[in-house]
């Protein structure tokens, strides 16, 4: 079983790189890039009264606000967060230059088809028969060896912004597990591997760079398929361009449109597991535009490698049965490279139905 964040896909290899040299250049959408079926829900327009919670951190009442927003939609939006302008300013910055590298500069930091770091399309592309509209870059801790190539001269700059980023966005998302766990009134005796000060010091992490360029033909384009992350958290840093949908029971795709400074927040499968279900992941997926640009930079928080992710035993009881087995980051997204969507159904366990279940309990999310 590999141990490392960096090893999780030595067990599946896929080859992804983008088979052509520019997107700007296209003037018509490929057939590849032609997806059909994506209304299969309907998109619910931006002035719906439907929208995704906005969350000042700052809020004394910001620990029901986070719970509610968790239970009832898996995403929110944060504001007041204590991440930096600037910062946000400038890893959009890093982003845009990596992007508009010419291709065969970006193919020297490939990502190799069994690793985890680099440039390449999104892993979930290999489970499409079509492409999807955008590129990605990953990093998983020092980008050092990659922006070498990337930028002989001057990666060093390049490097500590990401290095900034990615303290500051640790800090962020532990600050981001306690307000979301003290809403199912989990606390620090209840998290072993929070360590002694509960700072998540052993997290594990990814930061995933997306760029999703104007397209002819946007209507029937798909910049990242639906689906949802693998982490504890994710926390989203998007430019001024609309895109990112959230799948909402009942009313169909709901777009996240930016706020001037504020971070996105969802649910990843391993905090539903923790959950024992109260918290969904939520499924979203990145539309893409006719004519901007559109960038989006996402924190993948996951646990320590070597911690086993199961449902918190504070939240189980007789009508309450653990609805997951235990998994390791790794070992799941193993399991989600190979099963794709099907990955949390795989790692649900049987719950008999012999009476110690409630199954009126509504408040329970249904997966699976
Ligand atoms: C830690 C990770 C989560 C991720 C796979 C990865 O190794 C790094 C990239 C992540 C990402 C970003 C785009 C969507 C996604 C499904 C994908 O293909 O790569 C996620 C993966 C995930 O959350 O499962
Ligand atoms: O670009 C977006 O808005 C979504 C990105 C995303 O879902 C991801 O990187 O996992
Ligand atoms: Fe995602």
């Amino acid at each position: 079983m590999p141990s490392r964040l960096s090893d999780a896909f030595k067990a599946h290899p896929v080859q992804l790189y983008p088979k052509h040299q520019d997107f700007n250049s296209l003037q018509e959408l490929p057939d590849s890039y032609k997806w059909t079926q994506l209304d299969e829900y309907p998109s619910c327009e931006s002035f719906s009264s439907e929208s995704v919670p906005l969350i000042d951190l700052t809020d004394p009442n910001a620990l029901t606000l986070v719970g509610h927003a968790c239970k009832t939609w898996g995403v929110f939006q944060v504001t007041n967060h204590g991440i930096p302008t600037k910062l946000l300013d400038d890893i959009e910055s890093v982003s845009r230059c990596l992007f508009s590298l010419p291709q065969q500069q970006k193919l020297k930091a490939a990502r190799s088809p069994d690793g985890v770091s680099g440039y390449g399309l999104a892993r979930i592309s290999s489970f499409f028969p079509k492409l999807m509209w955008s590129e990605g870059f990953t990093i998983v801790g020092s980008p050092l060896e990659h922006f070498r190539q990337l930028w002989p001269q001057e990666y060093s700059k390049f490097c500590d912004i990401i290095e900034e980023y990615e303290k500051e966005m640790k800090k962020l998302a532990g600050r981001l597990m306690w307000l979301i766990l003290g809403s199912l009134g989990i606390c620090n005796e209840d998290i072993k591997w929070a360590g002694p000060k509960g700072e998540f010091q052993g997290a594990s992490a990814a930061l995933q760079l997306n760029s999703y360029p104007a397209c002819p033909d946007p209507d029937q384009a798909m910049g990242l398929a639906a689906h949802t992350d693998s982490t504890l958290l994710t926390i989203l840093h998007q430019n001024n361009t609309s895109g990112l949908q959230v799948l909402r029971e009942g009313t169909g795709w709901v777009t996240v449109d930016p706020v001037q400074g504020a971070l996105v927040v969802n649910i990843g499968d391993l905090l539903h597991i923790l959950s024992n279900g109260l918290y969904p992941s939520v499924l979203h997926r990145a539309m893409v535009n006719r004519t901007r640009y559109r960038l989006s930079m996402a924190y993948l928080y996951g646990p320590p490698d070597s911690v086993q992710i199961s449902p918190l035993s504070k939240l189980l009881g007789p009508s309450h049965p653990p609805l997951y087995r235990p998994v390791t980051w790794n070992e799941y997204l193993g399991t989600k490279a190979k099963h794709f969507n099907k990955a949390l159904s795989c790692v649900r366990l049987c719950v008999p139905l012999n009476g110690l279940v409630d199954v009126n309990d509504h408040n329970r999310v249904q997966v699976g």
